[in-house]
């Protein structure tokens, strides 16, 4: 209850001092569990276990992983700490700029777990939980140090909670491009995707881009794909989920900062309408099954809706889709 909430210390994964809301328990130690938010932002420790054995676990025994406790108010685990930082950030993203009261808009509790897995260069949300790994040092450092990762990662959540959209081909596409738009308005400096965790040794890097995304380069199509034309159409990675998410980042950032693409010139409309439209696209037009045609067509309707049918908002979102080729 409240009076138990009190405030830890920590540094993060990037080294930086961060203090956050705690509990203090009747025997005097203190835990990750932040009941001020929701039904709480709960903190674990995965003790290295295998991220399929840990995904098992979560789904069978609601596993997550062991109590993170201190007996003072410093906590030393960067990656705990980092976790539990940046879910609040994300959950108090999402009450401020939609009034989602968490990913399910009913206070859900936020399950982290970290460590999961020996060098895991990943992150998932399994359905339950966030799982985040340490990396290997040079991939990754851990994941849960980059606040676009757990505002992915908790996305996906939301959309599991409103469209549905089925994780494979072009569905899955949208599903996780709207993750990556979700996460880069959170970290709302740049427009790249785990830049802070990625690539330690390497300046400027990041897993993905939303600005320029055939400017990085991928194992299945070389050039991330910036215009429908250029879509992957293979089998692997559930049908192109990370690699044709970019052609729907592309039209996102166009519609937001604007810019000339394959001769298509938009007038941006900036983050604040971007972030509404792709939001109430996601929760109120977007269906399971919905193609990226109908992410064309459910973001005009959310920008109709939104700011008016002869508005710049829709004609930004006409032109961002003209421009990578969606009609
Ligand atoms: O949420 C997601 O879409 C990704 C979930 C990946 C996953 C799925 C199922 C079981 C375990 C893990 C995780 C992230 C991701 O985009 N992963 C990509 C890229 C990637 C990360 N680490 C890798 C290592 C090897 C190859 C690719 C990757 C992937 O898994 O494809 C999102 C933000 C950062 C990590
Ligand atoms: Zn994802």
């Amino acid at each position: 209850n409240a009076i138990d909430q009190v405030t830890g210390f920590g540094k993060g994964v990037l080294d930086q001092k961060q203090m956050f809301e705690m509990t203090k328990g009747e025997n005097g130690n203190y835990f990750l569990f932040d009941g001020t938010r929701g039904d709480g932002i709960h903190t674990f420790h995965a003790q290295h276990i295998n991220p399929l054995i840990f995904n098992l676990l979560s789904q069978l025994a609601d596993y997550t992983g062991e109590e993170l406790t201190s007996d003072h108010k410093y906590f030393s685990d960067p990656a705990a700490v980092s976790a539990q930082v940046n879910a609040a950030d994300v959950y108090d993203y999402y009450k401020e700029t939609f009034g989602r009261d968490s990913y399910d808009d009913q206070g859900a509790k936020l399950i982290s777990s970290v460590h999961v897995g020996t060098n895991w260069n990943n992150a998932a949300w399994n359905g339950k939980q966030m799982m985040y790994g340490d990396g290997d040092g040079e991939t990754f450092i851990p994941l849960s140090g980059a606040k676009d990762v757990i505002a992915h990662e908790l996305t996906h959540a939301v959309t599991d909670t409103s469209s549905s959209l089925v994780y494979q081909d072009e569905s899955g596409a949208l599903n996780e491009s709207i993750s990556d738009i979700m996460g880069t308005m959170v970290d709302r400096e740049d427009w790249k995707m785990g830049e802070d965790v990625y690539t330690p040794g390497i300046e400027g890097d990041a897993l993905r881009t939303l600005k320029d995304p055939a400017s990085y380069t991928n194992a299945l199509t070389g050039p991330y794909p910036d215009h429908y034309s250029k879509r992957y159409t293979g089998e692997a990675d559930n049908g192109g989920v990370h690699i044709n998410s970019s052609i729907n980042n592309k039209a996102a950032y166009l519609i937001s900062e604007g810019g000339t693409h394959y001769g298509v010139t938009v007038e941006g409309i900036g983050r604040e309408a971007t972030e509404q439209i792709y939001y109430h696209a996601n929760t109120q037009y977007l269906t399971s099954t919905s193609d990226f045609s109908m992410m064309r067509q459910a973001a005009i309707e959310a920008a109709a809706a939104l700011y008016g049918e002869s508005s710049a908002e829709v004609e930004a979102v006409k032109k961002g889709y003209d421009a990578v080729g969606v009609q």
